[in-house]
């Protein structure tokens, strides 16, 4: 089977890229596999200047193709916020407290007006060629409480009204068909043959 490297350490992310990627023949290896020892501070002010730093960063150690993904979530009526401070809101990467404070950041706003999207922006490096970015998007509303156990962050609070169900309440194939991982994997779907011969 191929292998495809995702510089990531976060096993949510990891789970909604074999979604996608597995039934194309792929496996998804993570940074667990390749470099646990890596830890690369994300100093970008932009999800793509960290989706970079982060894939050539490791493609530099490994001399191989790396994909990486930088995402976050923008809630209008906070002004964009989380955005690239999506992983550490509350807490470094605690989920829980991250939705506590964006729910408590939302308290007294109306439903009309709790439109939010999620980012995500995926750069390939690798040896020899210039590193390459694509964006996808996918737009929602913020409910008041969770509802749903899958996925991760900020998936539980996140409604897709067309679906009529959060992001927590979908499998891991039915968020890649209209998430913005998955907009974005399927932006860059095409070149993908070239990158990993
Ligand atoms: O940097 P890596 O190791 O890939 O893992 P990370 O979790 O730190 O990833 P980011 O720096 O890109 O931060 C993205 C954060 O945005 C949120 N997020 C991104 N995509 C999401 C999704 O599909 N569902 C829910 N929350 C998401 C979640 O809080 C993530 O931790
Ligand atoms: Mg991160």
């Amino acid at each position: 089977m191929k292998q495809i490297i995702i510089a990531t350490k976060n096993k949510g992310k990891a789970k909604d890229f074999e979604a996608i990627f597995e039934p194309l023949g792929f496996e998804v290896l993570t940074l667990f596999d390749v470099a646990p020892d890596m830890e690369i501070e994300e100093t970008g002010s932009t999800f793509e200047e960290n989706a970079v730093l982060k894939a050539e960063t490791v493609a530099n150690r490994l001399h191989t193709y790396v994909i990486a993904d930088d995402s976050g979530l923008e809630i209008d009526a906070l002004h964009g916020e989380p955005g690239v401070y999506s992983a550490r809101y509350a807490g470094d990467h605690d989920d829980e407290a991250n939705m506590d404070k964006a729910l408590r950041n939302l308290e007294g706003v109306p439903t009309e007006d709790r439109t939010a999207h999620f980012t995500c922006c995926l750069a390939i490096a690798g040896p020899d060629v210039p590193t390459e970015t694509v964006k996808g998007t996918c737009e929602g509303v913020i409910l008041t409480e969770r509802r749903g156990d899958q996925g991760f962050g900020y998936d539980p609070i996140f409604y897709v009204p067309e679906k009529e169900k959060t992001m927590a309440e979908m499998t891991p194939a039915e968020k890649g068909s209209l998430s913005h991982r998955g907009n974005a994997i399927r932006k860059l779907a095409s070149d993908l043959p070239t990158w990993l011969q």
